[in-house]
C-alpha cells in the first residue's frame, strides 16, 4: 500500500477493535472542533451501508456538547425513511440515540416524487453548516465513495472543483435513485476518514490507488484521508 497518499493508515486486529477506536477518534475531532468556537454548531458527515453501524453504537455514547453538532448523510438512497434501505433509519436507530439524540439531522431525503425536486432546498439546509467538521467514509467494491459511482453519469460534475454540495445520481446497477455529497464537499472536511471492511475492499483500494479518479472515485478523496481496516 502506498501510504504516501493517505494522512496515515490504521490497522485493528478485529472489527470491534476498529469500531472503539474510530468511535473514539472522531469523538475526538468533533470535540476539539466544539471547543474551538463555542458558539459554533459542527457537522459530521457519515455514510450508510452495512460498516458503519458498529462505529455508530460507540460514538452515539460519546461524552460529547451534541446539541451544537449536526449530521449528515454522505449519501442516500431515494427511499423512505421506514424503508429498509434508508440511511436515514440507519443513522436515525444507531447513531441519533443515547447521548447523539440531542444533535440534529440534515436529511438528504424528503418527500417529493424526484431528488431533483428538492435539491436546493436540502442544499439549503447543509451549506451554512459547511465545511464538515469530520467526515466518516464508506467504500464499496467496485470504488464508489458516498454515491460515485464508477462511470456513473455526471460524474465528471460530481468529480470537479465547482460541484454543487449535492448531486441526484440514477447508476443502472442499484434500484433507487440517489442523493450524495459531491467529492468537493467530501474534500472540504476538516478530517476524513475511511473504513474499510474486508479482504475484497482492501484489495479493491489496493486497486483504485492505481487508477483515475473517474474509474474509482473514491481516489478522489484519498488525500489527507485516515484509512482504517482489519488486518
Ligand atoms: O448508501 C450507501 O451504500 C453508502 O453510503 C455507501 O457509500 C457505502 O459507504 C458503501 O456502499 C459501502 O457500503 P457497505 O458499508 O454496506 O459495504
Amino acid at each position: 500500500m502506498e501510504g504516501d497518499r493517505f494522512m496515515k493508515l490504521e490497522t485493528y486486529p478485529d472489527e470491534e477493535m476498529l469500531a472503539i477506536d474510530l468511535a473514539n477518534t472522531i469523538a475526538g475531532e468533533l470535540n476539539s472542533a466544539l471547543m474551538q468556537d463555542e458558539s459554533a454548531r459542527v457537522l459530521l458527515a457519515v455514510p450508510g451501508g452495512t460498516s458503519p453501524g458498529p462505529v455508530f453504537d460507540d460514538l452515539c455514547a460519546a461524552d460529547l456538547e451534541w446539541e451544537r453538532i449536526d449530521v449528515v448523510l454522505t449519501d442516500e438512497r431515494w427511499v423512505p425513511e421506514d424503508d429498509p434501505c434508508s440511511n436515514t433509519r440507519l443513522v436515525k436507530e444507531r447513531l441519533l440515540t443515547a447521548r447523539a439524540a440531542a444533535a440534529r439531522f440534515l436529511p438528504l431525503y424528503t418527500a417529493a416524487h424526484e431528488p431533483e425536486e428538492v435539491l436546493a432546498e436540502l442544499e439549503s439546509m447543509i451549506g451554512p453548516e459547511l465545511p464538515i467538521a469530520v467526515a466518516l467514509m464508506g467504500m464499496g467494491p467496485d470504488m464508489h465513495v458516498a454515491s460515485l459511482f464508477p462511470g456513473m453519469e455526471g460524474l465528471e460534475q460530481a468529480l470537479a472543483p465547482d460541484a454543487p454540495i449535492l448531486m441526484a445520481v440514477r447508476e443502472p446497477s442499484r434500484q433507487e435513485a440517489r442523493v450524495t455529497l459531491t467529492a468537493r464537499v467530501l474534500n472540504g472536511a476538516l478530517s476524513k476518514h475511511l473504513l474499510i471492511s474486508g479482504d475484497e475492499k482492501r484489495a479493491a483500494l489496493e486497486r483504485a490507488l492505481k487508477l483515475p479518479p473517474e474509474e474509482a472515485p473514491v481516489q478522489a478523496v484519498l488525500g489527507g484521508t485516515t484509512v482504517h481496516w482489519t488486518e
